[in-house]
């Protein structure tokens, strides 16, 4: 994890982001910054619509309304040198064919200003001892590898990884944890979306939950949800056999007293437990099931405040 950069430029400046496919209303209104050197993980159940944002972001979906500002540009309107500024590792992993991976980042090199070295980005990556291997025959972790590979080859100022680890195996995933803290420590910004909630802990600045179509909440991880919901629970069995349990912000004391009812004797199978990142986001999701249901908006349609002449040439037609 890094530190917002001290000047707190805004790479990412988004008001009012909002989205529909058919009636279905997907984004209401979402307000987000992301800072240079900053690394923010938006969160959400499948469906949330955390890729929709991020498309929109890249200049791949049109907005129905809303300011964005990527790198300072409309990403529907920017010019082909904003494009080289941003990396992109998409949810799905790319078709390369038979290329080696050698191949396609010597060949993707050359459409950028200032590549990285193809041997670093390997490196970087964990995928030397397979430069030279048809990408269409390594396996899917080190495909997702070539993914994100490709997508920081151009030393972006703005990195988008949309669930970039999945695949991954446990060393592969700290190993690109580590790249990435290189990546913000230059000033690189990172928008990510993750259903791995340690890798939200471990990385991010910032954490923000998509829920009915809403950002609602958002904060460093370690702050997400209030002191509240932080609350230390202690659960124990007690004489009669019954589960029991209490939250307190003095968890010792409680089992100092237990200890004391129980005439000195050892509570059964009493154990204290800290809340973490993934109990208090499900605790946030919890809450906020009860939300107006963002799905169906009967005239959604009407409500579309891009004009005709913003469409981006990529997403004419691409959306329902
Ligand atoms: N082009 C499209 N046309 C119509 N509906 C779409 C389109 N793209 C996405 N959707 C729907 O919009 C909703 C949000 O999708 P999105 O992929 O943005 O969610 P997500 O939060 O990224 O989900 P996941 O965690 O599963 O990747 C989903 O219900 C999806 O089916």
């Amino acid at each position: 994890m890094t530190q917002q950069s001290s000047s707190g430029s805004a790479v990412v400046r988004v008001r009012g982001l909002s989205k529909h496919y058919g009636d279905r209303e997907i984004l209401r209104g979402i307000d987000l910054d992301i800072a240079a050197g900053e690394t923010y993980a938006l969160l959400g159940p499948n469906g949330a619509g955390k890729s929709t944002a991020i498309e929109i972001l890249e200049g791949l979906r049109r907005p129905d309304a809303g300011e964005i500002r990527v790198l300072g540009q409309d990403p529907l309107t920017a010019p082909r040198s904003w494009k080289a500024r941003i990396g992109i590792v998409a949810q799905a992993t790319a078709e390369f064919g038979p290329n080696t991976p050698r191949e396609l980042l010597n060949y993707f090199s050359t459409i950028y200003p200032n590549p990285r070295g193809v041997g670093e980005v390997l490196e970087l990556v964990g995928l030397t001892a397979q430069a030279g291997v048809r990408a269409n025959k390594l396996s899917g972790g080190q495909q997702r590898r070539l993914d994100v590979a490709l997508g920081i080859l151009g030393q972006p100022e703005m990195l988008f990884l949309d669930e970039p680890t999945t695949g991954f195996d446990p060393a592969a995933r700290r190993q690109f944890w580590d790249m990435l803290r290189g990546l913000t420590a230059a000033g690189t910004a990172i928008l990510l979306t993750t259903h791995y909630l340690d890798e939200a802990a471990q990385l991010a600045d910032r954490v923000g939950v998509l829920a009915g179509g809403r950002i609602v909440a958002e904060a460093p991880p370690a702050e997400l949800g209030g002191v509240e919901a932080r609350t230390p629970v202690v659960t124990w069995t007690d004489a009669a056999g019954q589960p029991q349990q209490q939250r307190t912000l003095e968890p010792a004391r409680l089992c100092t007293e237990l200890v004391e009812a129980a005439g000195g004797a050892e509570p059964r199978e009493v154990e204290v437990r800290r809340p973490q990142l993934e109990d208090i986001y499900l605790g946030l999701l919890a809450e906020h099931a009860a939300d107006p249901e963002p799905a169906s908006q009967p005239g959604a349609a009407a409500a579309r405040q891009v004009p005709a002449s913003n469409t981006h040439p990529e997403t004419a037609g691409a959306d329902a």
